[in-house]
């Protein structure tokens, strides 16, 4: 199988080569495209690398019914409707890592381009002049800087701070106590602490729905006299309007802005000509170290989810703390647990299910997240039709029927096993099974009943009155049918009461099969679980 993947927005070689590695990859590498070009282009392809500059809105993800990847070399997703590629399965993936520090350095660039006036001490000496006198500075040494986000450039750029002999202070409620010790920062508790503070305030969040506006007409009113702000961000998060006003009235002695709320920026908008500003066009992340690591990053995450199903990088897949691959043996148990009890339940009459729970040994605890989307699937497929239901969306698509969802850690449990629980109409099914490091998945209870069994291809479970010759008549219904039997275990809770069978078969078991089974001598009820995926 060939997948093809669409790189726009300039990205570097070294990132596609790995691309062009692989033969199962076929890349077209395109300039950036306008919106319809992209449009008509992106059906064709099953995944896409981009960066700021390319919108993956919802109508584009609609758009492209092949597209399993998204990919952003870079930071920040708000140009990506996330929500909608998680409803439809596909992967965000973006290199968060590797611009960090190409963006500090153009926060102290530009900062100080501002602070000793370079741009026009630049624009004097082309005209032929030599103006010291009106090209008086001030320095960063014994300014207070005031971070908004305290997450990698944040840090970066407070790490530099102390260089250049700053106070720092800095307000990010997501962050730990111990993040503002090690990088020296006192902790503003709250924005306004902050505002109240800072002589160059600088924003390093990613733009959301809580962060749009965040630095605003009232917060800027509260900033000092002469106050700098900076935003090497997003456009949007420091609002532009309030901002041109802060400057035109003098309130603020300047800004510097890398991003804008609409980009490109139009050559007519009202902050080019500013006093007092410094304006770069979103080049934050462009230097040759970012633009290489990012995409080195970005392509390798790409292509390792076309081609190994490697969806760890995902930003719309739980987390997961520890390996990826050592998780896998855990997962399809979780989703096999969840197919079972589901087919069992809606055997029994019951269909709509309210509740799902996934308990997790100690080892694999670190991934219950990803065991929960796991088992999230095995809940829904097979029930509801949809061409790319995958652990991305599964979670959602359960939640939408009304599943509540719930994962925890259990000591009850040897350490690489887990448990399923499904409930509906006042009836619960636990499922367990195990996944040992050193041998196959194994589902080892289903409901009270012991079992050990390989959740292959097809499962039969079967319930019957223990008395003898239950077993022959089974085995003999079923090689009658070509059925070929790989496992068969016999679980009693006493002797001559009621009993479990599991029986591992290969192929498919239709519905005459069932009906038969179930029509057998003391065979009380069949469920065929037939699985989906690897
Ligand atoms: N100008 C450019 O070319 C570039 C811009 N960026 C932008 O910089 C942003 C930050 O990047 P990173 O530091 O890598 O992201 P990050 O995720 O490491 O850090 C963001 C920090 O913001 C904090 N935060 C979130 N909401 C907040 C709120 N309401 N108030 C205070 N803090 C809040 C988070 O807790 C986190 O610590 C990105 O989201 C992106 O938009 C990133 C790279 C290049
Ligand atoms: O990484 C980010 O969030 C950036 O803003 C960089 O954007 P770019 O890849 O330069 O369009």
């Amino acid at each position: 199988m060939t997948f093809r993947v669409l790189v726009t927005d300039d990205i570097d070689r070294d990132g596609i080569a790995l691309l062009e590695a692989e033969p199962a990859l076929r890349v077209d590498e395109v300039p950036t495209l306008p919106v319809p070009a992209l449009m008509e282009r992106i059906g064709d392809y099953d995944a896409i690398i981009g960066r700021s500059a390319t919108r993956i809105s919802a109508e584009l993800l609609r758009h492209a019914p092949r597209l399993r990847v998204v990919g952003r070399a870079g930071v920040g997703v708000d140009n990506v409707a996330m929500d909608v590629a998680t409803e439809l399965g596909v992967a965000v993936i973006n290199a968060p890592a590797g611009n960090t520090v190409a963006v500090a350095e153009l926060f102290f660039g530009t900062v100080l381009g501002l602070l000793r006036q370079l741009p026009r001490a630049w624009e004097t000496m082309r005209e032929g002049k030599w103006d010291r006198a009106s090209l008086m500075g001030a320095e960063l040494k014994g300014r207070t800087l005031g971070i908004v986000g305290l997450g990698r450039i944040g840090g970066e750029v407070a790490t530099r701070a102390h260089a250049f002999g700053m106070e720092l202070v800095a307000f990010d409620p997501y962050v730990a106590d111990a993040r503002f010790a090690a990088l020296r920062v006192r902790r503003a508790p709250t924005l306004d602490a902050l505002l109240d503070d800072a002589d160059i305030l600088t924003v390093h969040t990613p733009l959301n729905d809580e962060t749009t506006g965040l630095i605003g007409r009232r917060e800027l009113a509260r900033l000092r006299a002469g106050a700098i702000v900076a935003n090497l961000a997003r456009g949007g998060i420091v609002d532009d309007v309030a901002l041109q006003a802060a400057l035109e009235s003098g309130h603020l002695k300047g800004a510097v802005l890398d991003v804008y709320a609409r980009e490109p920026l139009s050559p007519d908008h009202p902050l080019r000509q500013a006093p007092n500003v410094v304006l770069t066009p979103h080049i934050g992340a462009n230097t040759a170290e970012a633009q290489r690591n990012v995409a080195v990053d970005v392509c390798a995450a790409v292509r390792d989810a076309l081609l190994r199903g490697e969806l760890s990088r995902s930003m719309n897949v739980a987390a997961v703390a520890g390996e990826w691959k050592e998780l896998q043996p855990a997962m399809l148990v979780a989703r096999r647990a969840a197919a079972v009890a589901r087919a069992i339940l809606a055997d029994m009459g019951v269909r709509a299910v309210q509740r799902l729970t996934v308990r997790c040994g100690s080892a694999i605890a670190g991934g219950r997240e990803l065991l929960l989307s796991a088992a999230a699937l095995g809940a829904v497929e097979g029930v509801i039709e949809h061409d790319r239901l995958n652990l991305i969306n599964a979670r959602a698509l359960a939640e939408g029927r009304g599943l509540e969802l719930t994962a925890g850690e259990s000591g009850m449990l040897p350490p690489n096993a887990l448990e399923v629980s499904l409930r509906g109409a006042m009836q619960e099914l636990t499922v367990a099974g195990n996944a040992p490091a050193d041998g196959g998945p194994r589902l080892t209870r289903i409901g009270a009943f012991h079992v050990d069994v390989n959740p292959r291809q097809t499962l039969i479970v079967l319930t019957n009155r223990d008395v003898p010759g239950v077993i022959g008549r089974v085995g003999t219904l079923l090689g009658d049918a070509q059925v070929n039997i790989a496992e068969y275990h016999q679980a009693r809770m006493a002797q001559g009461g009621e009993a479990l069978a599991v029986i591992s078969v290969d192929g498919h078991v239709d519905a005459s099969v069932r009906q038969r089974l179930c029509e057998l001598p003391d065979v009380q009820g069949a469920s065929v679980v037939q699985f989906r995926g690897a």
